[in-house]
């Protein structure tokens, strides 16, 4: 049921939503990619550009620098400056404080994508975008919520802060020490966290209360001095390639067993109540894979497919830098080559431990094979998984805000994907958090054709509109 309140702002919303587009496109237009170091100076005019865009809404507004990244080859680059802002500051309401970043993932015409990816495109009612769905249009809805409270000369129902980073894509550097830094001042008196950088699970709205962690690794293997030809030096040496495939096949089966020792072992067992939370999500198995574009999944039933997507660590190898990979039939045997490759966390992993079986059982694999290359491993990301507890006021008042915006109950599920600083501000700031993603479930994030709805995104701006209304009613203060 709409009060008089929700619909002024709801039809607020509708009549300046080709507005909003506009500011997802000049967003999306900035090639914000924060793993491409050349790409930096474009982060930083993006978190300027953030920083305007509160400043012109009159927020007291901070961009904080946040020290230097330290490169591959040991050299130093300044961190994009995180923006903080704050809207209003009144000791009766309540203060909650949104957190949601600007970079993105890399993305190429040429890998397959049917626009331009910096080209904002609107196909059929779809936002076409590299990072309109992660994360930037969540983002800009949060900022216009504040907007059209501010536009309709209502008073916001609580406190606003943003916490608006550009490194979440490479796991949230440089972003730790600042909430550890920040404690006692920007976070003194924020009560909660909210994060929108997630997507649905289907078409019904949803709320996540938890996320898997990321510990990413480098194996690097390195032989000769150069280079070297396959028919002049083929057979005389042993190729670092090799060496390097072969001991990536030893890190999972193909039926997605993890074969690290001590990996498993660490995984809290799924309880009756999680196995029974699961059955009962309404989930289309053959819509999901149809999407994918798979002829068979891992799992075909929906509580083990759940489970391995969100409860169950995986490993997934992303590339191999230095291995020839142009189109055409170079016949090289490649001097050096880093496979990439990711572990997934869960409770009650901790990436510490990870990172120390992964070397030693990368090391032993590789000692049997008695190359005389070199193995070199390193964990470049350690982000542990985040769990919230599901009856807190925090999800109560999400559930009717978004009652009160889809007319139904959200899906209460989790996330396969990492938010790596959402595990420091819970344990840093004490603070509860919640999520609430606005992203569609077909998004395509991190893909070709990333892309969120014109729906979602509106509805969603109307989401967070109810939202800070319903937060505004907790009564304990939990
Ligand atoms: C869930 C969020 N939108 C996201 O995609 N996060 C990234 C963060 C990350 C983890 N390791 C490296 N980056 C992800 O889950 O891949």
């Amino acid at each position: 049921e709409l009060s008089e309140l929700d619909s002024k702002l709801a039809q607020y919303v509708d009549s300046h939503q080709e507005e909003y587009v506009e500011a997802l496109r000049d967003w999306v237009a900035v090639e914000s990619d924060s793993s491409n170091v050349l790409k930096r100076s474009e982060l930083n005019r993006m978190m300027e550009m953030v920083a305007q865009k509160l400043r012109q809404m009159g927020g007291t507004v901070e961009l904080v620098d946040v020290g230097e990244q330290e490169l591959p080859d040991g050299s130093t680059l300044a961190l994009p400056k995180v923006a903080t802002a704050q809207f209003g500051s009144d000791p009766n309401k309540r203060t909650v404080c949104v957190y949601g970043h600007v970079d993105v993932q890399p993305a190429k015409l040429e890998d397959g994508w049917a626009t331009e990816p910096y080209n904002l495109t609107d196909i059929n009612g779809n936002l076409y975008g590299r990072g309109a769905s992660d994360n930037k249009a969540p983002v800009l809805a949060w900022i216009h919520a504040v907007a059209a409270y501010q536009a309709l000369s209502m008073e916001l129902p609580v406190n606003v802060k943003f916490l608006i980073e550009g490194m979440e894509e490479t796991g949230s550097n440089g972003l730790d020490a600042m909430i550890l830094a920040q404690r006692d001042t920007f976070f003194s008196d924020v009560d909660y966290i909210i994060i929108s950088d997630c997507g649905w699970l289907s078409r019904r709205p949803a709320l996540t209360y938890g996320t898997r962690g990321n510990c990413y690794f480098y194996a690097e293997v390195e032989g000769p001095k150069q280079d070297l030809h396959s028919g002049v030096y083929g057979g005389a040496v042993i190729e670092p390639m090799i060496d390097l495939i072969g001991i990536l096949d030893t890190l999972i089966s193909p039926s997605g067993k993890i074969l690290i020792p001590g990996i498993r072992e660490a995984v809290a067992p799924l309880s009756d109540e999680e196995w029974k939370m699961y059955q009962d999500i309404q989930f289309d198995m053959d819509n999901y894979r149809n999407k994918v574009g798979v002829s068979q999944l891992m799992y075909n039933n929906k509580v083990d497919l759940l489970a391995h997507l969100w409860r169950y660590p995986t490993v997934s190898i992303h590339g191999i830098e230095g291995a020839f990979s142009d189109p055409g039939t170079k016949t090289v045997i490649p001097a050096k080559v880093t496979a990439k490759f990711s572990i997934r966390q869960v409770p009650n992993m901790d990436p510490a431990a990870v990172k120390k079986q992964v070397t030693d059982y990368l090391h032993s694999v590789f000692a049997k094979r008695k190359s005389p290359n070199k193995l070199k491993v390193t964990m470049v990301i350690g982000a542990k998984p985040w769990l919230a507890d599901t009856q807190h006021a925090l999800y109560e008042a999400g559930k009717a805000a978004v009652k009160r915006v889809f007319q139904m109950d959200p899906d209460l599920i989790r996330e396969g994907g990492t938010i790596p600083v959402a595990r420091t501000f819970q344990d840093v700031t004490g603070k509860s958090i919640i999520m609430m993603p606005i992203g569609g479930f077909d998004d395509g994030l991190h893909s070709q054709n990333e892309k969120i709805s014109r729906y979602n995104y509106i509805e969603g701006t109307k989401l967070f509109i109810a939202y800070l209304n319903e937060v505004s009613q907790i009564t304990i203060q939990v």
